[in-house]
């Protein structure tokens, strides 16, 4: 893939629930020179979920065929039997556009885009006040079944313990407070 050194990435990583896509929305909304990084998934849409938004929505046979033919940036089995990946000409297109992507990925995919782009990626941490407080969140959400919400609690401990990989740590407790922090942190990077 055609890459400049000026060429930045913005991964913003978390267990599900901690707060990414609030934060991310918040960023993407205070700057302007920011561009969502559109995921490939296999999962179902979610009601409120627009297709080429928030994700292109893609069978499973479509995602393998993509990893085959190397399309990928990083691609992860996130939760079992389901499959998300960053597109490389999706990082292709923002960046033609003068723009930072902003990923939205879980951890194991943020560590592997960081080991490629070492000088060029800030990676922030959104860390939950606690498992059972992500619990709550994720519930009062309403997006999942009791299926995908035991999944989403079951892998947040694990994660929660790669925090230590990532450029900056930011707790949710407050989601003003956090949107705040984030924005200082991505300003510095912005300008740096
Ligand atoms: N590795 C990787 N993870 C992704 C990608 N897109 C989304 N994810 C992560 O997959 C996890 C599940 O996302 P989603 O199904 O939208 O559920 P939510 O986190 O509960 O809103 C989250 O941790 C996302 O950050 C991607 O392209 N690559
Ligand atoms: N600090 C917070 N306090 C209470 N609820 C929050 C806070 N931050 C986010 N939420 C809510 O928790 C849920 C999960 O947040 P979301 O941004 O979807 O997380 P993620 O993208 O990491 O899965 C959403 O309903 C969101 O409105």
């Amino acid at each position: 893939m055609p890459f400049l050194p000026n060429h930045k990435i913005i991964i913003i990583t978390a267990p599900s629930g901690a707060g990414k896509t609030s934060i991310t929305h918040f960023l993407l909304k205070e700057f302007p020179q920011l561009a969502f990084s559109i995921s490939v998934a296999t999962r179902k849409r979610r009601e409120n979920e627009k297709e080429g938004k928030d994700y292109y929505f893609i069978s499973e046979e479509d995602f393998t065929r993509k990893v085959q033919h190397n399309e990928f940036v990083e691609w992860e089995m996130v939760y079992e039997g389901k499959y998300y990946g960053t597109l490389k000409s999706e990082l292709e297109r923002i960046w033609h556009n003068q723009q930072v992507p902003v990923l939205d990925i879980d951890v194991k995919g943020a560590i592997h885009v960081q080991q490629q782009y070492p000088d060029t990626t800030l990676s922030i941490f959104v860390e939950p006040p606690s498992v059972d407080e992500l619990k709550r969140r994720l519930s009062s959400r309403g997006t999942e079944t009791a299926e995908s919400l035991q999944a989403r609690v079951n892998k947040a401990s694990y994660e929660i313990s790669f925090k230590h990989h990532f450029h900056s740590v930011i707790l949710n407790d407050n989601l003003d407070k956090a949107c705040k922090q984030a924005q200082e942190v991505v300003k510095k990077f912005l300008n740096a």
